[in-house]
């Protein structure tokens, strides 16, 4: 039977919450604001224990796989884009590089199963579990022990970024039709029905979109999924960037680092750990609101206010790189704003 790997995820320490609160509250503002920006100071300094939380090494990592499904058109875009893109984010040309970049964000890439060989050495981390799922209409995508396996070193990667001191981690996914895959994931997850967790993905038209429900309905049929286990559910349908992205999730829970999650790939990932390990929701900070169709029902599923709402799409960390000053902005009014008392300045009558 299929057992999730096993993680150490406490709900993040309260005990410090009442006097983060009065020390925001105590800033030379009206109180309440800095809006979100208070509550998310309030959970930085919560999952850190901290009245005086620091952002170190702030990494993203993304995770690139390929997707069997691939092969029933449910993308506009061929599948050998993905392994061209993590070839463009080696060379420094993706729209990820030049975030990271203007944020001084440490970058990591890794092939978690593109179906391609990359030439070695190079900066790419390789955790390549195959070349590609298998296609999900016909079988399931992945073994029970490649899933976990996938978890497994999605972990060790994070474990590695925390061993140098990071404490703030993003992650980001690459993998042409990937969509699909969280679609169904977030279906049969959620219980929404199939028709609201389908979107475009990287710009179907109408008739592709209702190409892509109909093979998926198809697959859910086919594959008579009656179990709810979060690892069975992403064996047969997922991506072996979804499931390192499980992995990558848990790990950094366990570390106690402030997460922040991208788009709606990114979610539908964070969705499976959350089914297992649901205290796993303290330590994440949502970046935006993707305009890929079942992202927003997520999040009001998963009752969470992303911080950005831009129509972006993308994927790859993208969303979670541009959020992060607002994480800054946070920490540092937490840290350097003066008090009523320490300014002078008059208080609430
Ligand atoms: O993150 C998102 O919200 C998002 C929404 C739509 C598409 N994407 C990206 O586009 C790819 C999947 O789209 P598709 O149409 O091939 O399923 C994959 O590489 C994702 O990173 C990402
Ligand atoms: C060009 C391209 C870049 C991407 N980055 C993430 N997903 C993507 C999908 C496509 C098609």
């Amino acid at each position: 039977m299929a057992t999730f790997p096993r993680f150490i995820i406490p709900p993040i320490n309260q005990s410090n919450t009442d006097t983060l609160r009065h020390k925001i509250d105590e800033k030379t503002k009206p109180r309440g604001a800095l809006g979100q920006l208070e509550t998310l100071a309030l959970q930085i300094g919560c999952i850190q224990n901290s009245l005086t939380p620091q952002l170190h090494q702030p990494t993203l990592i993304v995770f690139a796989g390929d997707h069997g499904i691939s092969a029933e058109n449910v993308s506009p875009y061929p599948q050998s884009v993905t392994y061209q893109m993590v070839l463009n984010f080696l060379a420094g040309g993706a729209a990820i590089n030049v975030f990271a970049k203007q944020h001084q964000l440490d970058l990591q890439i890794v092939d978690a199963g593109v179906n391609y060989t990359f030439n070695t050495p190079s900066k790419l981390i390789n955790a390549k579990i195959a070349y590609g799922t298998k296609n999900f209409l016909y079988e399931p995508a992945m073994t029970f022990q490649q899933c976990h396996l996938a978890i497994e070193q999605g972990a060790t990667i994070v474990r590695q970024q925390h061993i140098q001191r990071c404490n703030m981690i993003g992650f980001g996914e690459m993998g042409i039709a990937n969509t699909a895959s969280a679609s169904v994931l977030m279906h049969l997850l959620t219980n929404i029905p199939l028709i609201d967790c389908v979107g475009r993905g990287t710009g179907l038209n109408d008739a592709g979109l209702a190409r892509k429900y109909n093979v998926l309905q198809k697959a859910i049929a086919t594959q008579q999924m009656v179990s709810n286990n979060p690892l069975q559910i992403l064996a047969t349908f997922g991506g072996f960037e979804i499931a390192m992205l499980v992995g990558a999730y848990c790990q950094a829970a366990a570390c106690g680092m402030v997460i922040l999650v991208d788009g709606f790939i990114a979610t539908v990932a964070l969705l499976v750990a959350i089914k297992q390990y649901p205290f796993l929701l303290n330590y994440c900070i949502f970046s935006h609101c993707s305009h890929e169709k079942g992202h927003r029902l997520l999040l009001e599923y998963l009752h969470v206010d992303p911080l950005l709402q831009l129509n972006m799409r993308l994927g790859e960390g993208s969303g979670a790189a541009i959020a992060y000053p607002l994480l800054q902005s946070a920490v540092l009014f937490l840290n350097e704003m003066a008090s009523f008392t320490e300014a002078k300045v008059s208080n609430l009558i």
